[in-house]
């Protein structure tokens, strides 16, 4: 098997990759502040079967030598840390400077153009929103294509923003409503609005840019859930009848991929 390493700002995601080229029945997740506790145990279970590993990492220098140290402490090679490429398995990549799309992203756009679960949605505008540390939202062209997507802060960094740089306001909890009488309430429902509605507009975007073809919308990312609720209403009042797809870990699915590519 091949490990799959989907190093995040906020957790870790692990899984692998099988001889017949199925993935893990459910990937791992390890907030990065544990990773030295959990991550030997997840890896010496594994360890006998493995045959490499590769990953993506937008968490920096530290945190790839932190996981390469534990693959050696397993006695296992480093991880194949994968970039971003003007091109790769039929999918362009039309960012100014390929390399610098973040490898995490590249690596979604890989699982959602060639992943199992999206393949019924080939030939249509697929957008897919990734609700991590920071919010992605990037959009693929009929003919598999990225020419671009936003990066946002995302939910928890927007709330704690708040709170940090601010005198008066708390780390606010609740959920969001659409006329916010408390400041929990304000601040809750002021940053689930910013991520919907950059939803919204990229989701409108791609319906002006597609012409006509159909489009679908994926999510991920554990923030989601967060942001669900707002999307909904926010669709619905804009008329948006489309039901987004959640993808469990399509940055595994595009590292599968390239596990697959050899
Ligand atoms: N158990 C959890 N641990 C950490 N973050 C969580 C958890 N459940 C939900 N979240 C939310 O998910 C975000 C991290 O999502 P994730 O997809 O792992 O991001 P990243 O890939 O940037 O590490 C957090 O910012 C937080 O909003
Ligand atoms: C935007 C990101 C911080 C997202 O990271 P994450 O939220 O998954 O931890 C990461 O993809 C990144 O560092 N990108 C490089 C810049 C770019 O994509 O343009
Ligand atoms: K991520």
């Amino acid at each position: 098997m091949t490990l799959l390493i989907d190093a995040g700002n906020t957790r870790v995601k692990l899984g692998w990759r099988d001889a017949q080229g199925r993935r893990e029945p459910r990937a791992t997740a390890i907030a990065r502040d544990t990773l030295g506790l959990a991550l030997p145990g997840w890896l010496a279970a594994l360890a006998p079967r493995v045959r490499g590993a590769l990953g993506v990492n937008a968490a920096g220098a530290a945190c790839a030598a932190q996981i390469d140290a534990c693959l050696a402490e397993a006695g296992l090679a480093p991880v194949r840390w994968e970039r971003a490429r003007a091109h790769c398995a039929g999918l362009a990549n039309q960012y100014r400077d390929p390399e610098r799309l973040g490898a995490d992203r590249w690596a979604a756009l890989l699982g959602l153009a060639a992943g199992a679960a999206s393949r019924p949605y080939r030939g249509m505008v697929r957008v897919l929103a990734t609700f991590g540390t920071a919010t992605t939202i990037d959009t693929l062209t009929p003919d598999e294509r990225f020419e671009g997507g936003l990066i946002l802060p995302g939910v928890d960094l927007m709330l704690q923003s708040l709170a940090k740089g601010t005198a008066d306001l708390p780390l606010a909890q609740g959920r969001p409503v659409a006329f916010p009488d408390h400041t929990d309430a304000a601040i809750v429902s002021g940053v689930m609005a910013a991520q919907a509605g950059a939803l919204l507009r990229q989701w409108l975007a791609a319906g002006r840019r597609s012409e006509g073809v159909p489009a679908q919308l994926f999510v991920s990312g554990g923030a989601w859930h967060a942001v669900r609720e707002e999307w909904q209403a926010l669709a619905a009042a804009a008329g948006i009848a489309a039901e987004p797809q959640v993808l469990d870990n399509p940055v595994l699915d595009g590292l599968a991929v390239l596990a697959g590519l050899g």
